[in-house]
């Protein structure tokens, strides 16, 4: 079994820097970079990308949906890509955002099984079902050192609609954030008080993770004592910047930023790719990462 997902991005973190590069292949995109919107465009938009940043970026976080929307040789051209990744030294993080009835999330969970065509290290995952519907992928994501992040404050401008909604007096996004809190703790189940704060000091960074945009005007959930990872969406063509991610998380959690299109923005040159992730990088680079 590989090591823990979390302690292995605390690794790649340490030597990469805290920078997550969506790999979102928009036909619009595509079209910028002179490349028909098929699969013979995605398979080079999608090798220039992972040529470009692998290497040298911490995480890699491909998006699904502009795999799927190609069929059977979309997902080809993605088994291929992340093979190709994560041979490179990138983590890869599918960005898959699959939520359903426990034994089906059981299936989606295959994604982190290492002998799976499309093999990830980590993937997103939508709690609306409950968040005890994803147990089977936490069982499936410790049994392989796989890491899960779970939508609670996404970036989208009306998502406090349902996420601000509360159940007793918390709120569905606070809910989320206590229910991956108590993943990170060994032996802790739903239902059960939550782990004291203070029991995480000294360890690595649990493997379980939740979605926090970086456009929200404050932030509205307490983070205190997760002990996994954030992943910030919602950098560049959202409208947040590295200002943003101080203001929201201040320093001493690991936050990972993602950044999409902004850095895709700058290819197809492998070199403008490579310069784009730098400055986001060099800029991320004075926040300590826990
Ligand atoms: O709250 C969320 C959760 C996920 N995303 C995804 O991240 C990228 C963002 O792309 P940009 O081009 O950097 O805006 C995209 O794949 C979203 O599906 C998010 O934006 N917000």
């Amino acid at each position: 079994m590989s090591a823990p997902f979390g302690e292995r991005l605390d690794d790649a973190v340490a030597s990469r820097g805290a920078l997550c590069v969506g790999i979102d292949p928009h036909a619009a995109l595509l079209e910028k970079w002179g490349l028909p919107d098929g699969p013979d465009g995605l398979a080079r938009f999608t090798d220039a990308v992972v040529d470009a940043l692998a290497g040298s970026v911490a995480v890699l976080k491909p998006q699904l949906a502009f795999y799927e929307r190609h069929g059977s040789r979309g997902l080809a051209v993605l088994e291929e890509g992340v093979a190709r990744a994560r041979a490179a030294g990138a983590l890869v993080l599918l960005d898959a955002k699959r939520g359903d009835i426990g034994s089906t999330m059981d299936a989606y969970a295959d994604y982190l099984r290492p002998g799976h065509p499309l093999a990830v290290d980590a993937m997103t995952v939508s709690p609306f079902l409950g968040p005890g519907s994803l147990q089977p992928a936490v069982d499936t994501a410790r049994a392989h050192g796989g890491g899960l992040f779970v939508l609670a404050r996404t970036s989208n401008p009306d998502a406090g609609t349902l996420q601000h909604a509360l159940v007793g007096e918390r709120s569905v996004a606070q809910v989320v954030v206590d229910t991956v809190r108590g993943w990170n703790t060994p032996g802790w189940g739903v239902g059960d008080p939550l782990p004291d704060v203070a029991d995480r000091a000294g360890r690595p960074t649990g493997s379980f993770g939740v979605v926090v945009g970086a456009t929200l005007p404050h932030l509205d959930v307490d983070l205190d004592g997760l002990g996994g990872p954030v992943l910030a969406p919602g950098l560049g063509a959202q409208g947040g910047s590295v200002a943003d991610l101080r203001r929201l998380f201040g320093s001493g959690r690991a936050v990972l930023p993602t950044v999409s299109r902004d850095v895709l923005s700058a290819g197809p040159d492998a070199a403008g790719l490579r310069a784009a992730a730098e400055r986001w990088t060099t800029e991320l680079g004075a926040r300590p990462w826990r």
